[in-house]
């Protein structure tokens, strides 16, 4: 029997003893006392619905509607799976790490991508010790050193703009690589050209992949995520296609940092501070000995492809979707131009332009995050049995009121960042609408749990794993937007406004479905 043949007989076989133990384990509990829509599929339950519409949230938004924030759906094999978009019950799960962990398949897609020492990876005191060494990277006052690194991207992005004036112009991917490049040269000190055509190449495959997986794919997460640590790890080996591809971007990536901590180090001993980044600090904390929470050499190449990925797909996909409504709203884009102009003292004026005292620019990048959240929703498992809070209690199938649910140890929560962020009772009743002004009418949200990091959104999620980059993404999507709405005009094009699926992250997608945002693109006069 070859490798492929072994590893898919081992996963089949535990996972149908496994699914035969759940079955004679179950026994009634609260969860299947909570409402949800109905499931035509034993095999897929929801996850075709939530994760494959054509339009993410087609049918998600329905069930918020029908259901309220908490309900219950199907996970492949009938297992039942809590959605969660309740902010008291978001908090909760988020804050207490020691309560609920990545789901088994989610832990399962974060081993394929990212090394054992990677910050994603860590749990517990490794995780708050990494956080500690990465912090320092991404204060307010590190990510204001970027400013540099920012603007000289936003000036590549006019060239590029420039030279496609009257073309319909897909801004996606130039967004991507753009992204890609910031963070590499903040962090790294190397432009995107010097991570080498081998690593941007690879770096595509991997996001086509997660941008063209199936449902299919998604069960057979399920069925990996059953399967021990060590067979999972072992599997990971097998020279087939996605697993190749994933092992070179780590060996890539790892080369690059290599490469990166050598010349810091020669730099050094010659007496050169050299470049080198933030990764330069890093190398400078553990060439001196470095406090406690200094990173040894291994440690610190763990976290170039997490850094590396994180921000890229993330920030390019809220800049392209929000440009996309701006190309509807007409109106606002001038007035916003207006503001930029203003802050600048004319399109190009060069003056410093102070981003945090723009209304309507924070508004717009706000709205932005609130609509599109780039990772809409994510999978956590309760590792103990624990009550979750609830801002406001729920009905029964029984007409019974809870404002408490109490759920299992290994009960599978999908916590929708997207539907929290259309909760009419937060957002108001037109929640479902792109409006920056509702920015300015009040501050976020009318009071309730502070949420997330920035204006009370998950969309950098909160707690202990909060995005570490958020700050670094503001002033990134800050800078761009500045640059681009103040020297160029952005209208729809014949084939209409892109649309948005989940592909991993969410995406924003062409007319045939193909990741892509469109847009027509013409001079400020
Ligand atoms: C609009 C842009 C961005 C969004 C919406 C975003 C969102 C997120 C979210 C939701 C997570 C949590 C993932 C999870 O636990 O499942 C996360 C984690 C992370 N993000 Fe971001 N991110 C953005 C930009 C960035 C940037 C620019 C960087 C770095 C330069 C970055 C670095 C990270 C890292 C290192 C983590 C892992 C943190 C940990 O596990 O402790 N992100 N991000």
């Amino acid at each position: 029997m070859d490798n492929t043949r072994f590893f898919t007989f081992t996963a089949a076989t535990l996972a149908i003893s496994y699914l035969l133990f759940r079955t004679l384990r179950h026994t009634r509990q609260t969860i299947d006392e909570i409402r949800g829509p109905l499931s035509s599929s034993w095999v897929f339950g929801h996850m075709r619905e939530l994760f494959f519409a054509p339009k993410y949230g087609n049918f998600e938004f329905q069930w918020l509607r029908k259901y309220g924030a908490v309900y219950q759906i199907k996970g492949p094999f009938g297992e039942s799976r809590l959605v969660v978009a309740d902010p008291a019950a978001m908090q909760y799960i988020l804050n207490t790490p020691a309560h609920f962990r990545f789901s088994p398949s989610f832990d399962h897609s974060v081993r394929l991508l990212y090394p054992e020492q990677s910050v994603i990876r860590a749990h517990g005191e490794d995780h708050q010790r990494l956080r500690t060494a990465l912090n320092p990277g991404f204060s307010a006052a590190a990510v204001r050193s970027y400013l540099p690194v920012f603007l000289r991207a936003a000036q590549s992005l006019t060239d590029q703009f420039d030279s496609r004036l009257g073309e319909i112009t897909n801004v996606s991917p130039i967004f991507g690589r753009t992204t890609l490049g910031t963070v590499s040269e903040a962090i790294l000190g190397y432009t995107v050209e010097d991570l080498g055509d081998e690593y941007t190449t690879n770096n595509l495959e991997i996001l086509s992949f997660a941008a063209n997986q199936s449902a299919v794919h998604i069960v057979a997460d399920v069925l990996t995520g059953w399967i021990p640590n060590f067979l999972r790890d072992a599997a990971i080996k097998i020279p087939a296609a996605p697993f190749t591809t994933l092992n070179r971007a780590q060996c890539l990536a790892s080369n690059i940092a290599s490469r990166v901590i050598e010349e810091k180090v020669n730099a050094a001993s010659q007496g050169v501070g050299g470049t080198g980044g933030f990764y330069g600090e890093l190398v400078d904390q553990q060439r001196l000995g470095g406090g406690k929470s200094a990173l040894t050499r291994d440690e610190i190449i763990a976290q170039t492809s997490i850094l590396l990925n994180a921000g890229q797909d993330t920030t390019a996909t809220t800049l392209a979707l929000g440009l996309t409504e701006l190309a509807q709203d007409i109106e606002f884009q001038e007035k916003l131009r207006t503001e930029v102009h203003s802050s600048l003292g004319g399109a190009g004026g060069g003056g410093e332009i102070a981003y945090d005292r723009m209304p309507l620019l924070n508004a717009f990048i706000k709205e932005s995050l609130r609509m599109y959240p780039a990772e809409p929703i994510t999978e956590r498992m309760a590792v103990r049995d624990v009550v979750l809070p609830l801002t406001e209690s729920i009905t029964t199938v029984d007409g019974k009121q809870l404002s408490r649910i109490p759920i299992r140890k290994g009960q599978i929560v999908m916590l929708s960042v997207a539907s929290y962020q259309r909760l009419a009772s937060r957002w108001g009743e037109d929640a479902d609408s792109f409006r920056p002004s509702r920015w300015l009418e009040r501050e976020g949200v009318p009071g309730g749990e502070a949420m997330g990091p920035y204006a009370n959104l998950l969309s950098f999620f909160g707690g202990p794993r909060t995005c570490l980059g958020w700050r670094f993404a503001l002033l990134e999507m800050q800078v761009f937007i500045c640059e681009l709405v103040g020297k160029f005009q952005f209208s729809l094009p014949p084939q209409g406004a892109a649309g948005f699926r989940y592909g991993g992250t969410l995406l924003p997608t062409l007319p045939d479905g193909q990741k892509g945002a469109l847009l027509e693109i013409s001079r400020v006069t």
